[in-house]
């Protein structure tokens, strides 16, 4: 089992992405978190037993930004490849990622206030490349770029073997891992250790 990533079909995520984007917000996302405690915060089945965070800037790995919101606090940043979210809110700061495997969601991003496009592959237009793989460890390499002062990380269970609830919004339970999922976590664990973040 791989992952079977078409690289064509990323170039075109990455295209339609950059049409949608009017102003590089990148220095004002950057601004949110250089000097602060940031918490990055994922989806793991840990995530339910998160109650409140104290650091200054809250960043939610896609999914995750659905419990955050009803059970801690809005998160500032919402680092998205937009299947873990069902709606848009008016104060977070959006980093959705393009692949080839999420166009038709792409649409969303129209609703964004603030939003800054990443791709995977391609650098095209106004999108940027930060690294990193899942939403999770996208997140925390954002956060080292930006210069936080600290990053932690919640929600990160990647020796688990189920895939937390909030990963996706028709999901009732934790669930299994499916292999391509198990493949994913994966990259996400070694991009975090090769960063040192754990
Ligand atoms: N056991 C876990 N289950 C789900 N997410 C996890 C787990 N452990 C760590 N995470 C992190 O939480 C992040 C948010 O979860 P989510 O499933 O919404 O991510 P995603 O990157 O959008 O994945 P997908 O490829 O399924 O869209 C993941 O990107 C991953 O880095
Ligand atoms: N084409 C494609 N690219 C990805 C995908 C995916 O499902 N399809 N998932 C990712 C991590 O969540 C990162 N990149
Ligand atoms: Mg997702």
């Amino acid at each position: 089992m791989y992952l079977q990533i078409n690289e064509k079909d990323d170039y075109r995520a990455c295209e339609k992405l950059n049409l949608f984007i009017q102003d590089d917000l990148e220095e004002e996302l950057f601004s949110l978190m250089r000097d602060r405690d940031v918490a990055i915060v994922g989806a793991g089945p840990s995530l339910r037993k998160v109650k409140d965070l104290k650091e200054e800037i809250i960043v939610a790995a896609d999914g995750a930004s659905r419990y955050l919101e009803s059970y801690v606090r809005t998160p500032d940043i919402i680092v998205t490849d937009l299947d873990g979210i069902t709606k848009i809110n008016g104060s977070s700061f959006y980093v959705v990622h393009a692949h080839g495997d999420n166009i038709p969601s792409i649409d969303m991003v129209i609703e964004m206030k603030k939003m800054v496009g990443t791709c995977q592959g391609f650098q095209l237009g106004r999108t940027k490349m930060y690294g990193g793989f899942t939403d999770g460890d996208r997140a925390a390499l954002l956060a080292l770029i930006a210069k936080a002062r600290k990053v932690s990380l919640y929600g990160m269970d990647f020796d688990d073997e189920k895939i937390g609830m909030y990963s996706k919004p028709y999901l009732l339970d934790d669930i299994p891992l499916s292999e391509r999922k198990k493949i994913k976590l994966k990259i996400a664990k070694e991009i975090l250790q090769f960063s040192g973040l754990i």
